[in-house]
């Protein structure tokens, strides 16, 4: 029987690496595979799920429904050949992907005879504005989802969960909608329980231009950050970001790392792993909408985090 795939997609930040970790936390003794794509050169989503499973392949520095759209066919390929085989693939795309795009490169027969897309899952954020729903790229995210997740409830008002329904609903999405309390979603609800049943191929839509929206600026360093001097870095670039996330050591906890992240407007710092050798001390991705941000800018705001003069007081506060 072909393996089924699980594509998770979703708008930048929404809850898919949490989504994806906590199915891979779950797993109850599936073996599982995932692949990660982070459009960033330094993919610290393969390094936020390395934790929790061993069986991650990590795609970087370019997006799996277009310039990495050989190395996604290439990757699959070579997790079909493992000895066991995986029994599910879990495909996490990047917060920019369209997913009618990977959904056509599945169509492709060498991979058709091994695996079958079996489930399309878009996250959504239940804060979003439902505005950002006639967004062309969220639309698209939309349009192909079985199932949308709603994450962040626990963040939201208490109608925005009823809101983004209607939202949804008003878009003809056919999807089943469902709460995602932190990632958490009944993995009956993403893997067929009886796998002798074939998914059905699916139709792919027209290919949609590629457009350049958003762009990637990664920044590291060799030396640990002082928490306050990046609460006022990240105070300063948070108008221009789209999304950031990293991983650091900080001057305060020297040797233990941190992950950092920022998005839908709000920053957090969680405890992270031990760091890996020979990676630099602090590595930040930043994502922001084409030449809105230059590498000048954030380099020269960054610096401050490890600079020795003293900052002033006063920053984005870290939720
Ligand atoms: N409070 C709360 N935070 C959440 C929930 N789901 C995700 N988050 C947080 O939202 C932030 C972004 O989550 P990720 O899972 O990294 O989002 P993503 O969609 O993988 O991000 P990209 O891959 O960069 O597009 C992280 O700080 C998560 O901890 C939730 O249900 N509740």
């Amino acid at each position: 029987m072909p393996v089924p795939i699980l594509l998770v997609t979703g708008f930048l930040g929404a809850g898919k690496t949490t989504v994806v970790n906590h199915l891979l936390a779950h797993a109850e003794g599936r073996r599982i595979a995932a692949v990660v794509n982070d459009f960033g050169a330094i993919n610290i989503d393969a390094e936020l799920i390395a934790g929790a499973s061993d069986g991650v392949v990590s795609l970087a520095n370019g997006c799996i429904c277009c310039s990495l759209e050989g190395d996604l066919l290439r990757t699959l390929s070579t997790l079909l050949r493992r000895d066991p085989k995986p029994d599910y693939i879990v495909i996490e795309t990047s917060g920019v992907a369209d997913p009618a795009d990977i959904v056509r490169n599945l169509m492709d027969p060498v991979i058709l005879r091994e695996a079958l897309l079996e489930t399309v899952l878009c996250v959504m954020d239940a804060g979003t504005p439902p505005a950002a729903l006639d967004d062309a790229l969220q639309r698209s995210q939309l349009r192909v989802a079985d199932i949308v997740a709603l994450s962040k409830l626990d963040l939201a008002d208490e109608g925005a969960g009823m809101r983004m329904r209607a939202a949804i609903r008003a878009q003809r999405v056919p999807a089943m909608v469902v709460d995602a309390p932190h990632g958490a979603i009944p993995s009956a609800l993403l893997f067929p329980t009886h796998v002798d049943r074939a998914p059905a191929p699916r139709t792919p839509g027209p290919k949609r231009p590629a457009e350049d929206r958003f762009e990637t600026l990664s920044w590291t360093s060799e030396h640990p950050l002082s928490l306050p001097r990046l609460q006022q870095a990240i105070a300063r670039l948070a108008p221009k970001l789209a999304r950031a996330k990293g991983l650091f050591e900080t001057v305060e906890q020297p040797g233990r790392q941190m992950v950092f992240q920022f998005a839908g407007g709000r920053a957090t710092l969680a405890p992270g792993d031990a760091p890996a050798p020979g990676v630099p001390r602090a590595g930040i991705v930043f994502i922001a909408e084409l030449g809105v941000l230059s590498k000048a800018e954030l380099d020269s705001i960054m610096a401050a985090c490890v600079a020795d003069e003293k900052g002033s007081e006063g920053g984005i506060g870290f939720g």
